[in-house]
This record gives C-alpha cells, structure tokens and sequence, in this order.
C-alpha cells in the first residue's frame, strides 16, 4: 500500500511530474542496487577502468534530459521511495492520520561499520518518512523545524526492519511527530520530529 497520490503536488503549486516513462521505476531499483553494489565491491584495476567507461556512458545518457527541480523524475514518483536513490525506502503496509506501519531495509550503501548502518541514514530516513507522514491527510504544509534520534541498539543492514510513525499531537502550526525502528522485537531507534506548518506565502 502506498498512500501517495498519482501526482505529488509541491507547496508552489508548479506542475505535477510530467509522464513516467515505461521501465523507469525499475530504473530506479536497478540504481540502488548499483550502489550497494559499488559499496560492497574490491575490482581490480581493470574491472575499474570498465566500470568507470559504464559510469561515464550512463552520466552522458542522463545528462541528455538533464532539467529543472518541477520536471525531474527523482523524488516526485509515486511510489515507494519517490524514485529518490538516496534516501533508504519505507514500505509503507498500513497506514491511518494517526499511525504509519511498514519496513525499511538499509542495503550495503548505508553501511556504516561491523554490520550497522551509517548513523546518518537514520535521520535521514526519518526526516524524508516524518516529512512525508506530515504532510499526508490533507495536512498543510510542513516543514522539518527539528528533529532528534535515540540510537537504542545497533541498526543492522541487509535485515528487514519494522518501522512505526505516530502522529502525536498538533498545537497551533506545531506537529509532533515519534517513531521508532526495530530488528523483530529489539529496538533499534527511537525519534521525534517537530513540524511548523509554513505561515501564508512562505516558500
Ligand atoms: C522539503 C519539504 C518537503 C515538504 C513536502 C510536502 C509534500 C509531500 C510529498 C512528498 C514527501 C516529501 C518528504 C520530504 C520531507 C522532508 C522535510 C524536510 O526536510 S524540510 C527541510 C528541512 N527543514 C527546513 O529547511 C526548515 C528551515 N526552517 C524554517 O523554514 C523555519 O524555521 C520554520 C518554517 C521551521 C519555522 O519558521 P516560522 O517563521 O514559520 O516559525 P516561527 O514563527 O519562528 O515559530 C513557530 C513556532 O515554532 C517554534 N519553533 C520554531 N522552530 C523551532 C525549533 N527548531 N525547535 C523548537 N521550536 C521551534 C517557535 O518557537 C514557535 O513557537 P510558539 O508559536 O511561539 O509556541
């Protein structure tokens, strides 16, 4: 389950993503994979140099669309992720105003060291997450106005993990927001977020 709609409005109300093209979701995928894949990987030189010539030819390929922020693709789809490769992706499996349910998976690329994830991908994960959940149900516009992480135990990459957002409260423009990781019943990672609703004609 996704809750996003087709089209991801943005607060200046510039037009919605144009097209998807056909193949260009898996695009994606296969882009993360590349990632985990450069991170785990020892080439040689010459696995290298090959794969340095592919790098090359696939930036030339892409810069041939290159455009502006409200015509590309990364980030704005609607799907898992939002087609954005940097951030870790939430499954999103059940969601209410009140409660989001899902998983996230930190591959190799979010290594930090011995197993554990980068403590900053988890704060990255929760901004984009909160963000999103933020500003869901027809809420107005929000932004991150602060937020903090409990790392509880190590974060493991490679494991499928249980992620929970609460929508705990709002005052006035203020929206408090908690969530937590874990591995199975073990806690990993608890965190808050304060959001500030955007005051009118605020970019
Ligand atoms: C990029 C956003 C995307 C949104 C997407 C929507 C579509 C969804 C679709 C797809 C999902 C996308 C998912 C991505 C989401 C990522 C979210 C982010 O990462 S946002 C970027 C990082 N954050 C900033 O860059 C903020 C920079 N800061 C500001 O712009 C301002 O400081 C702002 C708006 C946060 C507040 O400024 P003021 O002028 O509106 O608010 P004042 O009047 O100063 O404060 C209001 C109340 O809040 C308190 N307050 C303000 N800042 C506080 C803070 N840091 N800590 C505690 N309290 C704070 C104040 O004390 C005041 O409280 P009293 O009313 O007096 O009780």
């Amino acid at each position: 389950m996704d809750p996003l709609p087709t089209h991801i409005p943005n607060w200046w109300d510039k037009p919605a993503p144009v097209t998807i093209p056909d193949g260009y979701a898996d695009f994606v995928e296969q882009f993360r994979t590349l990632q985990d894949a450069m991170t785990a990987a020892a080439p040689d030189a010459e696995q290298t140099r090959t794969a340095s010539r592919l790098v090359a030819e696939l930036i030339e390929v892409l810069k041939q669309s290159e455009t502006d922020e409200w015509s590309q693709l990364s980030g704005r789809l609607p799907v898992p992720g939002r087609g954005q490769t940097l951030i870790p992706v939430v499954h999103i499996n059940s969601e209410t105003e009140h409660e989001s349910r899902g998983t996230v998976r930190f591959g190799r690329q979010f290594l930090g060291g011995n197993g554990a994830a980068h403590g900053g991908a988890i704060p990255l994960m929760f901004d984009d997450a909160f963000g999103r959940f933020a500003n869901a149900h027809g809420r107005a516009i929000a932004r991150t106005a602060n937020l903090h992480i409990d790392y509880r135990s190590v974060t493991p990459i490679d494991t499928d993990l249980t992620v929970t957002l609460r929508f705990d409260r709002e005052e006035g423009r203020k929206r408090y927001v908690t969530g937590e990781i874990r591995d199975g019943d073990r806690l990993c990672v608890e965190a808050s977020g304060l959001f500030i609703v955007l005051k009118p004609g605020a970019a």
